[in-house]
């Protein structure tokens, strides 16, 4: 058996990548936000998270991680409509 320091060592490494991968996906989702903002277009879309999450859920490799990832996803994409609607918030108090 691996020693704990050890896996917790390895932990480590993988969380570094996921908040880095989440601040890109982040910076990306307020590219989205000054679209809507321009084109008037709803932070809530539907249509793209249900394919979201059906498409992630199909790469999830071991099923017993399916209903987690579509968890993970459906809370980061409230999240980001989190940011997106601050955003918009934030530009209507100016205006
Ligand atoms: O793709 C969009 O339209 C986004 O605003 C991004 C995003 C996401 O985080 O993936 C967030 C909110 C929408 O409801 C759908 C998807």
């Amino acid at each position: 058996m691996r020693d704990l320091s050890d896996i917790r060592m390895d932990i480590d490494l993988v969380d570094r990548q996921i908040v880095k991968l989440f601040e890109e996906r982040m910076k990306l989702t307020a590219q989205v936000a000054e679209y809507k903002i321009a084109a008037k277009k709803p932070v809530y879309d539907k249509t793209r998270e249900e394919e979201k999450l059906k498409t992630l859920s199909e790469l999830t490799v071991l099923e017993e991680n399916k209903a987690a990832v579509r968890e993970l996803f459906t809370c980061i994409m409230a999240i980001s409509r989190g940011q997106q609607s601050g955003f918009m918030e934030k530009l209507s108090l100016k205006e």
